[in-house]
């Protein structure tokens, strides 16, 4: 049976800033409940640190240079479900979000640490011994994996129990302390264990973190099996974007102003390239990371509280280098091949994490370095071209002269190489993940999620679950809920199986009908803007563009109920102001030309 969920009396105009995953989510879901939304988006791409980059359009030619990685844990359920909604829709084939097992460990991953070289499958179970790392006796013989739990498994298994109680309780106890205060001054650890386990499960300096944030990674990682999606995480952003219709959504509009009204809307005002423009909207959700709303310098001041929070919540640089060779090398060397998984070095690239995608096949592959905190921060100085060479000199460490059992050659990674591209998330671009600092959660949280007037806030940052998908879903449910009172997450009509099994029919998409009329059988009366869009048209807007090539009705573009189409859908962003990531490309002697070349993106 049907049941209809009715339009809500008053259809909301809600004005999104930021097009990442948090604002997509929360376009959707206000959407479903018959809303109009616009998102504006400061890049020329939805996804933000959702991006995958594609070497070329070949099978399996790509890396993630953002999310890679989902666990199946009752935490990142609101992936899962979302992925789920998505199967509820007609989508073409190059749109379409089919997850396939994601390989997290695999034998032949390597461990290259303290110059000794170890099985690397399974690094939890490397003891300080094994690797001649020297600590007091009785750790010696303790794995990385054993000693870790030590530590957390209590407060894991509370947070397992009762989520709500146990991340109180960890809250209140320990968020002012740190992971290493914690493990010197509590559980008395020598600080040469300390560093032995923080070194082979972890990344350099991790364990200044609060208690509660380390908790919460590694609880997320002690999960056994995990997803990727097929052809790569971008089809996600990109079936949400299609889902919230193209029409409402505005690229390369970086917003540099918030402003309530004395009607008690918000205006935002976002400029690019192309020219300024200032729109009017009832609410507004601000789905941006704290360093991009830190400098958003013309809005409202909040309270002491909430403007410590968005200046001091703590970001960490990430680092990935995707590096595209002429074979999938690492699956054929002896006599430790692997296919997936990763490998782990004290090296500076730390990680190599070999593509769950298209294992076995002949021809090229992408494999990625992947560093975190400090060990990605001291990337990030060096130029593009000394960054390919540090990763080839790092790799060639753990590889060259070793045989490739196909054409019992020997590997020599530079000449495999054809090309690279490397992604830094860093706290110059106002990304990297958030890692809270020791009284974070306690000081900072409740605060920086807390509305102000017409204005709501959305990021993975203001949720529990820092640095993962669902983190920034959650949040975009929470911001939708405290605008509309209380509604689901966006679920599927069945959790499992394909969209074939699903009871209703599946709805085409019909961009002739009137969004009134575009309702899935199954309840929610959809806005979505793919059918029908007609473009937020109670949105009081003007466009000043830069050039007079822009004008028109007499150099501004209001909008009315005839020409709502004309809301610019790309103000054509800044190359000045750097937003997300820097990614670079450069070709290696493997790409045909024989020349190395630097492209920017
Ligand atoms: C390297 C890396 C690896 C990761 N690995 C995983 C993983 O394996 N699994 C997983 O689940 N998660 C992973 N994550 C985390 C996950 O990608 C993020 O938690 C999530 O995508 C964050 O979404 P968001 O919407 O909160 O923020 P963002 O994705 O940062 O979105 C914010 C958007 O706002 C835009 N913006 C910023 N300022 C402005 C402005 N002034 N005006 C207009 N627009 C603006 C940005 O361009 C961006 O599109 C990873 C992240 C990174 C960086």
């Amino acid at each position: 049976m049907t049941t209809r969920i009715p339009l809500p009396r008053i259809s909301l105009n809600v004005g999104i800033v930021g097009g990442g995953m948090a604002g997509l989510y929360a376009a959707l879901l206000l959407q479903t409940h018959g809303h109009r939304v616009r998102i504006f988006e400061g890049t020329d791409r939805v996804g933000g640190r959702v991006h995958t980059h594609y070497f070329t359009q070949e099978k399996d030619q790509f890396f993630e240079a953002g999310a890679m990685r989902l666990p199946h844990s009752d935490f990142q359920q609101y992936t899962f479900d979302l992925i789920s909604w998505l199967h509820s829709f007609d989508l073409q084939s190059d749109r379409k979000v089919e997850l396939i097992p994601y390989v997290l460990t695999s034998p032949g991953n390597r461990l290259y640490v303290n110059g000794v070289r170890s099985n690397g499958y399974q690094v939890s179970s490397i003891t300080p011994q094994s690797i001649n790392w020297d600590v007091p006796d009785e750790y010696k013989g303790q794995t990385a994996g054993d000693l870790l739990m030590k530590a957390i498994g209590g407060f894991i298994k509370k947070l397992e129990d009762n989520f709500e109680i146990g991340f109180e309780d960890l809250v209140k106890n320990w968020d002012n302390f740190s992971f290493r205060f914690y493990l010197v001054d509590v559980l008395r650890w020598p600080t040469s264990v300390i560093d032995f386990v923080e070194t082979v499960t972890s990344q350099t300096n991790q364990f200044a973190l609060s208690v509660p944030e380390m908790v919460m990674q590694n609880m997320d990682f002690d999960t056994k099996t995990w997803s990727t999606i097929k052809h790569g995480m971008s089809r996600l952003p990109s079936a949400m974007s299609y889902l919230v219709g193209y029409k409402n959504i505005t690229y390369g509009a970086r917003v540099t102003g918030i402003k309530n009204t004395d009607v008690g809307k918000v205006t935002i005002t976002a400029i690019g390239y192309n020219g300024r423009i200032d729109a009017t909207f009832d609410k507004v959700i601000l789905a941006i990371p704290p360093a991009a709303l830190k400098m958003i310098a013309d809005r409202p001041r909040w309270s002491i509280p909430k403007e410590v929070a968005i200046r001091s919540m703590h970001f960490e640089a990430l680092y990935k280098m995707g590096l595209r060779f002429k074979t999938r090398f690492w699956e054929r060397v002896a006599p430790k091949s692997t296919r997936g998984g990763q490998s782990t070095t004290d090296l500076p690239i730390r990680w190599i994490v070999y593509p769950s995608n298209g294992m076995g096949e002949d021809g090229p592959g992408v494999l990625l370095v992947y560093a975190w905190m400090t060990d990605a921060t001291t990337w990030l100085p060096l130029m593009p071209t000394e960054r390919r060479s540090l990763a080839l000199f790092c790799l060639a460490q753990m590889y060259n002269g070793e045989v490739d059992t196909r054409t019992k050659t020997k590997i020599d990674v530079y000449d495999l190489l054809i090309g690279t591209s490397d992604a830094v998330w860093s706290t110059k671009t106002a990304t990297g993940d958030a890692m809270f600092l020791p009284g974070q959660f306690a000081s900072r949280f409740e605060a920086a999620r807390q509305p102000e007037d017409n204005i709501y806030f959305a990021g993975e940052h203001l949720s529990y679950h820092h640095t993962w998908i669902a983190g920034a879903l959650e949040s975009g449910h929470k911001a939708v809920c405290d605008m509309i009172g209380k509604v689901s997450p966006l679920k599927g009509l069945l959790r499992t199986g394909h969209p074939e099994q699903y009871p209703h029919h599946i709805p085409k998409l019909d961009p002739t009908l009137p969004p009134e009329e575009a309702e899935l059988d199954y309840g929610a009366p959809l806005l979505l803007g793919s059918r029908g869009d007609e473009a937020t048209p109670d949105v009081e807007y003007q466009f000043s563009p830069h050039e007079p090539l822009f004008k028109f009705n007499d150099g501004w573009a209001k909008s009315d109920h005839d020409s709502a189409a004309k809301f610019p859908l790309d103000l054509g962003g800044d190359p000045r102001h750097a937003i997300g990531v820097e990614i670079t490309h450069l070709a290696g002697p493997g790409a045909g030309s024989g020349r190395w070349q630097a492209i920017r993106e």
